[in-house]
């Protein structure tokens, strides 16, 4: 397994993240248990600022929520000067509850609720990104009923079709749920229509590719789309873009055959085709904001588990189970993602065996990992899987009524607990017997 971040192999032959034994974090918090590297992730967070700060552009990095969304990444995102990307009535409240400043709070999705938009213009939100006509009309009208103004992006769909992981995870082509298209006219009835609302302040459009997408390309083609489209709107309508946003979607390393840039690479090239396509077009460059929620968070996350059976088929293959599986990562099952494991308390010994990594839900597809070379594992070896940080704890479900593990931030040798394990009273404590049903005499 490739060791991201500050994961090492300590003396003892266990693996270490952020100067903790892995064997001691279970020992102190059970298993199945993510463990998230602090460090790393501040690293990444830096990452993006230092690389747009040098572009000379002004600009937000937005760190996309929904990879991960618990109030002590909000907190350490709010600490590393990151704009917020909520997507939900639960993730502005997760944001707001830890104290993110609301004017750098981002909130997107193709069907916000009449409750979502009043929760966030209470709140005092910095921006929309609205999606479509019925969210313009809707946000204009519990706007002036609230006697407030408000900031919006308008959401385009630049007819770039991105190399993403999955199609489930590509967002920029013309058959999308998401956004006004460029190349059919609506987006340029969109910016219309919001320059007729009184209480809309368009600042410009926002466009998302797509997710873990590895080359450039797709950017530069999207900035160049957009950048069209703004000369369009300008010539035509006399209103410039001060904004424009890229969203996300810079891909990580999962396992060996991926390839990802390093962020300041993504970053330039973005920045180096706004320079590019928009010179030119308006009095100044627009500001640039992006969105990466995978490349924050990815690959500082590892997920901890404990081996408990195993079953050969002679022929065909070695199934080892663990104490986890599709409820806590989903991404296998859903979108067949790949993974890389080690044997985490005896990493120095050698593979010596070809196994499956399965879960413990009732679903035969509920396997982690297809075919990695491991020493032989034993009932109550620890098995560490790499790269679980994005949409893996943000993703999980309670299926099978299997609680939801904790999460665990580690730095220094020190670990705080920034999420609790699920109880078996968490999981009924919204559960109700109607009397009607508790009051049936039993049946024999
Ligand atoms: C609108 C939007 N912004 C940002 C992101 C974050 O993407 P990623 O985690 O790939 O950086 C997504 C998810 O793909 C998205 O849909
Ligand atoms: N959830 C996806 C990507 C889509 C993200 C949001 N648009 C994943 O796990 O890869």
């Amino acid at each position: 397994m490739f060791l991201h971040g500050t994961s090492r192999i300590n003396d003892a032959g266990h693996l270490e993240i952020g100067g903790c034994d892995v064997t001691e974090l279970k020992a102190e918090y059970g298993t199945p248990l993510y463990i998230m590297d602090e460090q790393l992730i501040r690293r990444r967070c830096r990452e993006y600022m230092d690389a747009f700060a040098a572009s000379g552009l002004g600009f937000q990095v937005a760190y996309a929520s929904k990879a991960f969304s618990v109030m002590a990444m909000c907190r350490l995102a709010d600490e590393e000067g990151l704009s917020l990307d909520v997507v939900s009535d639960g993730e502005l409240y997760t944001a707001l509850q830890a104290g993110f400043p609301p004017e750098r709070i981002h909130f997107h999705g193709n069907n916000k609720t009449p409750f979502e938009i009043e929760m966030a213009l209470d709140a005092g939100i910095g921006c929309f990104v609205v999606d479509n006509f019925v969210e313009l009309d809707l946000l204009q009208a519990i706007a002036a009923s609230k006697r407030v103004n408000v900031n919006i992006l308008l959401r385009v769909t630049p007819g770039v079709e991105a190399h993403a992981h999955h199609a489930y995870a590509a967002t920029g082509q013309t058959d999308s749920k998401f956004g006004f298209d460029i190349g059919n006219g609506t987006a340029f009835e969109a910016v219309q229509q919001s320059s007729a609302k009184e209480n809309l302040t368009l600042l410009g459009v926002h466009s998302h590719i797509g997710s873990q997408i590895f080359e450039t390309e797709g950017f530069e083609m999207a900035v160049e789309r957009v950048a069209d489209f703004a000369r369009r709107v300008k010539e035509e309508l006399n209103t410039e873009f001060s904004v424009v946003n890229l969203g996300g979607g810079f891909g990580i390393r999962y396992t060996e055959g991926d390839t990802p840039l390093h962020v300041s690479e993504y970053v330039a090239a973005i920045t180096g085709a706004v320079k590019k396509f928009f010179a030119g077009i308006g009095a100044k460059l627009p500001e640039i904001w992006v969105e990466p929620g995978r490349s924050i968070v990815g690959d500082a996350g590892t997920t901890l588990y404990t081996v408990g059976t195993n079953k050969t088929i002679p022929g065909v293959r070695k199934y080892v189970a663990v104490d986890g599986g599709m409820g806590d990562n989903p991404r296998p099952a859903l979108y067949e993602s790949k993974y890389e494991a080690l044997l985490a308390n005896r990493a120095n010994d050698p593979a010596v065996e070809t196994v499956s990594i399965a879960g413990k839900c009732c679903e035969s597809g509920d396997m982690l990992i297809w075919d990695v070379e491991l020493p032989e594992t034993k009932s109550g070896d620890l098995l560490a899987v790499a790269c679980t940080g994005a949409y893996n704890y943000s993703m999980a479900s309670n299926y099978n009524r299997i609680a939801r593990p904790a999460v665990v931030f580690v730095q220094n040798g020190q670990s705080d607990l920034v999420v609790k394990r699920e109880s078996h009273s968490d999981l009924i404590a919204n559960d109700i017997v109607p009397e009607r049903i508790a009051k049936q005499p039993v049946t024999k």
